[in-house]
């Protein structure tokens, strides 16, 4: 699962929890990017992206962190990472979970014709972007299974809006992510 995660919050969770209890994944790999091919660059750095992801899912065995695109630099290009991935694990069977606006993006991923050869992804339901499936080539289609999950109207987006007004984001991410924002002073939370 690739991302900004900035900051990584619950809907992700969920989301990555979904998609491997539903397709028997062994491990979940979260893999936050360096600069997102289709967004501004996150505003908090690479590093402090990386350790709030690993507060996250320090008590899940099944989710792993992985700094592989931040470590390349660059624009992080899902086709170039499951390049890499694919030639380090070569006997590894490959899913990519990915939320409904990233489903309807993905004619417009790079190498797309490419990648749907290498993974499978996995598609989610997220309020304000209904799943279209039909609506996309029919290659693309072929190479998208989806997972339910309850919908979860959390963005990080909104937890930044919410931090710029001043008001809680308690439980919007998890506990050990809310503490590493205010000792870090990341996002000028203050106790
Ligand atoms: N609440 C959610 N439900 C389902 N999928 C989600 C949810 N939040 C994020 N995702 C998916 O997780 C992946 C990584 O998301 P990302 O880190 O960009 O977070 P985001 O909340 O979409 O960020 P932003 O609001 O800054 O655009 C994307 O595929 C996105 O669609
Ligand atoms: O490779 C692409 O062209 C591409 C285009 C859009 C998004 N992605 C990847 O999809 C993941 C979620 O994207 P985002 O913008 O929601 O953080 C993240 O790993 C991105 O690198 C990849």
């Amino acid at each position: 699962m690739g991302g900004a995660f900035d900051p990584i919050h619950t809907g992700h969770l969920l989301a990555a929890e979904a998609a491997r209890d539903q397709y028997e994944l062994e491990e979940v790999w979260f893999m936050p990017s360096h600069q997102p091919p289709h967004k501004a660059k996150a505003g908090v750095s690479g590093e402090q992206r990386l350790e709030m992801v690993k507060a996250a899912i320090q008590s899940n065995p099944a989710f792993q962190p992985l700094d592989i695109e931040l470590r390349r630099g660059g624009i992080s290009y899902t086709v170039d990472t499951m390049k890499q991935l694919l030639a380090e694990h070569p006997a590894y069977e490959f899913y990519f979970i990915i939320g409904a606006d990233m489903v309807n993006y993905l004619p417009k991923w790079e190498g797309i014709d490419e990648l749907v050869q290498m993974i499978t992804f996995i598609g989610l339901q997220r309020p304000g972007s209904m799943l279209e499936l039909d609506s996309l080539p029919e290659f693309i289609q072929d190479g998208v299974v989806l997972a339910e999950m309850p919908l979860v109207d959390i963005s990080s987006s909104l937890i930044r809006s919410r931090l710029r007004q001043g008001k809680s984001i308690r439980y919007l991410v998890p506990d050990a992510v809310y503490d590493l924002m205010i000792r870090s002073g990341a996002y000028g939370i203050h106790p």
